[in-house]
């Protein structure tokens, strides 16, 4: 009778060997990674288009112990590519949609679901009881916040970035000489250049493609399969070939979360990452009538009140083409932000009586566009519609599609 060696280490159950035997049998992987990955911990921040294919592949792979932390719910905009949640878990906390797709995929991981938002007052607490740290997040104070809790804690930190057809990878803090986020990056992009996806537009799988390195550098490291080179990889998927590699330099001695000489930033815990970051961004949405010169905006109310009378006027949709051609208002004309800041005259109305209304999407870029007609013509009256699109959809025609 065959007997099993009992001096061998085992997975915790008869059938792991089974759920995990493909990736067991390869070389430098075997039972030894396998009962790595058990005894490891990943913590995952963000569960939106990164960070959902990553848990999924780390959850697949049997990682034993995963942390979601992320402190907002899910919406339908978020499907096209946060792939663990559902129509049905439209409204609930992404952290708990995520962990709920997670268990179903493997009920053997340990999950810690933590639906907040992750800031200096918490940061090294939560992060603290993990291996690994992934951030799937999409803004800098998180980022910053994220690296400066790695470079304490002494974790690495296995860093995705996607936009519009781009990504980024990159593992910060590896070993005892890889750089952290600040050594690459010191300064933080003013805020009004850090668009999010919801006003850049992202492809849903180039997060898969991102969120799923983010797992595969998880693995390696966890697994010792990792080279121990720090580097970043660029990818865009409309270039052949779409993956770029750049090698990175150790950490910087100058830097102020890493490096020797001198260590410049603070107590995590009494660090102002938002106000690090340049402030809040700023919130045009928000930006009432009252607030900013009344006489120059107008509401979608008013716009639908001018349509409805005889007030001479033109429209100008100020979204970039591709968006005009998704759905707008009949006799608007399209005039690219880009285009227009270049050289108003040409779209401008001769006669001075004629009104001019410029629109947007969320109510943002109309107000540049507003402004920079206002100075080479003073004469005509110009006002940006508060709100854009979204916001004649919302309160005016609610058959307006929305995007
Ligand atoms: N400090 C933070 N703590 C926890 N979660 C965070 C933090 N910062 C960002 N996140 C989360 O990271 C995720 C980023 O994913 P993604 O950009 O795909 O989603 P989104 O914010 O829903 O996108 P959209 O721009 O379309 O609204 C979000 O779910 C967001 O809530």
């Amino acid at each position: 009778m065959a007997m099993v060696d009992n001096d061998l280490p085992q997975l915790s159950h008869l059938d792991d060997y089974q759920r995990y035997g493909r990736q067991m049998v390869l070389d430098g992987f075997g039972l030894e990674g396998q009962l790595k990955l058990q005894n490891s911990s990943v913590v995952v921040i963000g569960a939106g288009g990164l960070g959902c294919p990553a848990l999924q592949y780390l959850a697949a792979a049997g990682v034993g112990r995963l942390g979601i932390i992320d402190h907002d719910t899910v919406e339908l905009s978020n499907l096209q590519r946060q792939i663990l949640h559902t129509d049905k878990t439209i409204g609930s906390p992404k952290a708990v949609s995520a962990a709920r797709a997670i268990a179903a995929l493997n009920p053997r991981v340990n999950i810690d679901v933590c639906p907040t938002a992750l800031d200096s007052s918490n940061a090294l607490s939560i992060l603290a009881p993990y291996d690994v740290i992934l951030d799937c997040t999409d803004n800098a104070p998180t980022r910053y916040l994220l690296s400066d809790s790695a470079v304490r804690l002494r974790k690495p930190l296995v860093s995705g970035a996607a936009q519009k057809f781009d990504g980024q990878l990159c593992i910060y803090n590896l070993g005892d000489d890889g750089p952290c986020y600040r050594c690459i990056f010191p300064k933080p992009p003013a805020p009004e250049m850090a668009g999010s996806c919801e006003e850049t537009g992202i492809l849903g799988a180039v997060t898969g493609i991102i969120g799923n390195l983010q797992a595969l550098e998880a693995i390696k490291l966890i697994t010792g399969l990792h080279d121990g080179k720090a580097s970043l990889l660029l990818f865009n998927a409309l270039s052949v070939p779409p993956f770029r590699t750049v090698k990175l330099r150790s950490r910087k001695p100058t830097c102020a979360a890493c490096g020797i000489e001198g260590q410049k930033i603070g107590a995590i815990e009494e660090t102002d990452y938002v106000a690090f970051c340049g402030g809040a961004r700023p919130d045009w949405l928000e930006r009432g009538l009252e607030v900013s010169r009344p006489e120059s905006r107008i509401c979608v109310k008013e716009l639908k009140s001018v349509f409805e009378s005889n007030v001479n006027h033109t429209i100008i949709d100020v979204r970039p083409r591709t968006e005009f051609g998704i759905c707008r208002l009949s006799r608007s004309t399209s005039v690219p932000l880009n285009i227009l800041l270049a050289n108003p005259a040409p779209y401008l109305p001769s006669d001075k009586s004629c009104q001019v209304f410029v629109l947007c999407r969320l109510g943002n870029d109309s107000q540049i566009a507003a402004d920079a007609i206002r100075v080479i013509d003073s004469n005509l009256i110009v006002k940006d519609v508060v709100g854009g699109l979204r916001a004649w959809s919302n309160e005016i025609d609610p058959s307006f599609p929305v995007y």
